[in-house]
């Protein structure tokens, strides 16, 4: 039914592991959002995240890089391991994750700044270059690596604002790798964009995995399909089936993920 996304992947070694959740759960006030989720989430990999409409994908996006400490009523418990270290842990600075793991949103939102500002902001605030030419290399490869920099290259101190939809969400793919980061979480990131806008993202997406870890939130079965190598399912605040992406839509073990795949549920 869904075209999957079919190469052949080299069975898994504890080393391909990126990120390991351990009895995850999140609470909003009473509301118990997401309950004792258990998943390893590969390097090198585009992981999607599916299931209906608050069953919780995005709140377990936000646990990845702490994006949920923003939200007063939230409370994690459980464990998120990043390469073996707890993110929760006292001593990791949130600011310093969120530069290892960088978060595309479902809407464009540009900084109201120059494109080259925009991309330059993180490297700035991290001290990742020494002088203006290392941060002109540093923007420059961001932007080739968002697939934006021909588009962009004569006018990068015009707003970011003032690039089209899909250039905007590229320019903010552009922005979070400006940062060389390990993991990339992007939430419904072209929800907001038309098929060839799409198109150039998905792409993007096959090409940022080489270089490390993908988690995309979607709503669309077809994309999942089409980007991911790893599907996890969501239903109700659990996390009911995860696997390869072929398994998840073509032999699905469980007859909720059955059920939605298949329109049922949602
Ligand atoms: N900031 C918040 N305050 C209170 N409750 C929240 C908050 N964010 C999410 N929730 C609740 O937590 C549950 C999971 O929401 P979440 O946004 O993670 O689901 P989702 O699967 O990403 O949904 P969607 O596909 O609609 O984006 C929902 O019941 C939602 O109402």
């Amino acid at each position: 039914m869904y075209d999957t996304n079919r190469r052949v992947e080299n069975a898994v070694t504890p080393k391909d592991i990126k990120i390991q959740a351990r009895k995850v759960q999140v609470f909003y006030g009473d509301k118990h959002a997401l309950k004792d989720v258990d998943v390893d989430i590969l390097d090198k990999t585009v992981t999607a995240f599916i299931g209906p409409s608050g069953c919780g994908k995005s709140t377990f996006l936000r646990c990845i890089n702490r994006m949920n400490d923003t939200i007063p009523i939230a409370r994690v418990e459980g464990e998120i391991l990043l390469d073996g270290e707890d993110v929760y842990d006292r001593r990791v600075d949130p600011v310093q994750l969120r530069a290892k793991v960088g978060m595309v949103f479902q809407k464009p939102n540009p900084f109201p700044k120059s494109i080259y500002d925009n991309v330059a902001y993180g490297p700035r605030i991290h001290g990742l270059s020494r002088n203006r030419a290392e941060l002109d290399g540093i923007v420059e490869g961001a932007l080739r690596g968002a697939a934006l920099w021909n588009e962009v290259k004569d006018r990068l101190s015009e707003p970011g604002t003032g690039l089209s939809g899909g250039q905007q969400q590229r320019l903010c793919i552009a922005r979070a790798v400006a940062t060389s980061p390990e993991v990339l979480l992007m939430d419904e990131p072209c929800s907001a964009l038309d098929p060839i806008a799409t198109a150039q993202v998905e792409e993007l997406i096959e090409e940022l995995r080489e270089q490390f870890s993908v988690v995309i939130v979607t709503h669309s079965m077809q994309q999942a399909a089409r980007v991911s190598q790893k599907t996890a399912f969501f239903h109700l605040g659990n996390l009911v089936e995860y696997g390869d992406t072929d398994d998840i839509f073509t032999r699905p073990k469980d007859s909720r993920t059955e059920a939605y795949i298949s329109g049922r549920i949602g």
